[in-house]
């Protein structure tokens, strides 16, 4: 694959997943995220295994100012990004929306919904200019319901619905293609974020079921990134065969 690809959140999880998987098709690779030793590791990792090209672009994906330095700086034969993986995302806590605290949902907010929004207004202009691009955002089944002590992670994935959805439609008279990849159960370092470092909760969300690992999801969304040009995939929900909701998962 001879594209240039940028993928925020490329540190741990389905990030990194997708970072190994474009590796593993030729791709050039910018990564994002905060962690710049797991970024180093990574991209030498990719470097000797694949022989690709890979450039670092570590910011914190909530300050805007930083985002917009950083691509800026990128070397001109880095800057047609051919396709953006919204990736970088999180929850903090398993709070009642009655109970959680404010000041930890503006992180998830910020990180979530208004740090997506901003890289897809730094980066889509580009691609509309060259008249290429794909832009694949890292939703979630939680988008599709709210469950209990989830409102709003489940909020901000509703928003990356709607937000890929409203993109779509502003970009159909462009050949620019956008995609929402909706996974349910993925064993990443999420729940110990989500669980305040707590690994043994963590643990618990796929006690009794094979989860999906990050490198699953990253097949899925290079799928939708090398289907024709002529086709467009808007969606697709992807979760263990033992899921059947995000609330209903049968444990052995
Ligand atoms: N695991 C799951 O079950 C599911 C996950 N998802 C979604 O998948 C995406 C990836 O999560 P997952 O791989 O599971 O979790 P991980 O915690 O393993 O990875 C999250 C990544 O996001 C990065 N990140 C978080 N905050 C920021 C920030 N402010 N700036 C830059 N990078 C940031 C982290 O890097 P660093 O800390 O180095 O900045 C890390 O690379 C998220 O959007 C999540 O909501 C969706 C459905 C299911
Ligand atoms: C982390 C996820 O998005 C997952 N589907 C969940 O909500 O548990």
């Amino acid at each position: 694959m001879d594209k240039i690809v940028f993928i925020t959140g490329a540190s741990s999880g389905i990030g990194a997943g997708c970072a190994r998987k474009f590796a593993s098709q030729g791709a050039s690779l910018i990564l994002n995220a905060r962690n710049v030793d797991k970024l180093n590791g990574l991209k030498e990792e990719l470097e000797k295994q694949y022989g690709v090209k890979v450039y670092l672009l570590p910011f914190d994906v909530r300050d805007r100012k930083a985002a917009m330095v950083a691509l800026e700086s990128l070397p001109e034969e880095w800057q047609a990004i051919d396709i953006l993986v919204n990736n970088a995302g999180l929850v903090i806590g398993m709070d009642k929306e009655q109970e959680g605290s404010l000041d930890e949902w503006d992180i998830v907010i910020d990180t979530n919904i208004k740090a997506l929004l901003a890289m897809t207004r730094l980066i889509v202009p580009g691609m509309v200019e060259r008249k290429r691009g794909h832009i694949i955002n890292i939703g979630s089944i939680a988008g599709d319901a709210a469950y209990p002590g989830g409102s709003v992670y489940c909020a901000t994935k509703a928003a990356v619905k709607a937000l890929s959805d409203g993109l779509r439609i502003d970009l159909v008279d462009t050949p620019l293609r956008v995609t929402n990849i909706k996974p349910g159960l993925v064993e990443t370092n999420f729940s110990v974020i989500r669980f305040r470092g707590d690994k043994e909760k963590a643990d618990n969300v796929y006690k009794g079921i094979r989860p999906l690992t990050g490198d699953d999801i990253a097949e899925t969304v290079y799928f939708a990134a090398s289907v024709p040009e002529y086709m467009q995939i808007a969606e697709m929900l992807v979760m263990p065969t033992y899921q059947a909701t995000g609330t209903i998962v049968s444990r052995k």
